[in-house]
């Protein structure tokens, strides 16, 4: 199965453990995989035939910015249950960086893999 991809989505939102952190905004990236077949949609030309990763990002920026949760590990259930759901993807992979968030790191966060990935 091919994958389609996005890169460092960028999200402000409240999110941490701690309580200055429900104080402020911060930054998130966030990273996806989701399986789909290119070649399917390659035949038809057609958006309509696959999954749009547009959509997919606004559908996902709307909801990690009101989202208010402590934990990485939350949100990026939440985008992948969003997407298995609402997009009927078969499998996604989310990465939820919170770059800077802890001091001495470039980057911390958390990857999952949900759904079943087709051959
Ligand atoms: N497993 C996790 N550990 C930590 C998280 C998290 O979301 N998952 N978050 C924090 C703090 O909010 C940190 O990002 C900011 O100081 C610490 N550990």
């Amino acid at each position: 199965m091919d994958t389609l991809f996005v890169r460092e989505l960028k999200v402000e939102t409240r999110i941490g453990i701690y309580d200055w952190e429900r104080q402020v905004k911060q930054t998130i990236l966030i990273d996806l995989d989701v399986a789909a077949d290119a070649a399917f949609a390659a035949r038809g030309d057609k958006v309509e035939s696959t999954v749009n990763y547009q959509t997919i990002c606004q559908r996902l920026v709307a909801h990690v910015q009101d989202a208010e949760v402590e934990l990485v590990e939350t949100l990026a259930e939440q985008m992948a249950a969003i997407i298995l759901g609402e997009f009927r993807a078969p499998w996604v992979r989310v990465t939820v960086h919170k770059p800077a968030a802890v001091r001495g790191t470039r980057d911390v966060g958390v990857q999952i893999e949900r759904g079943a990935r087709p051959a």
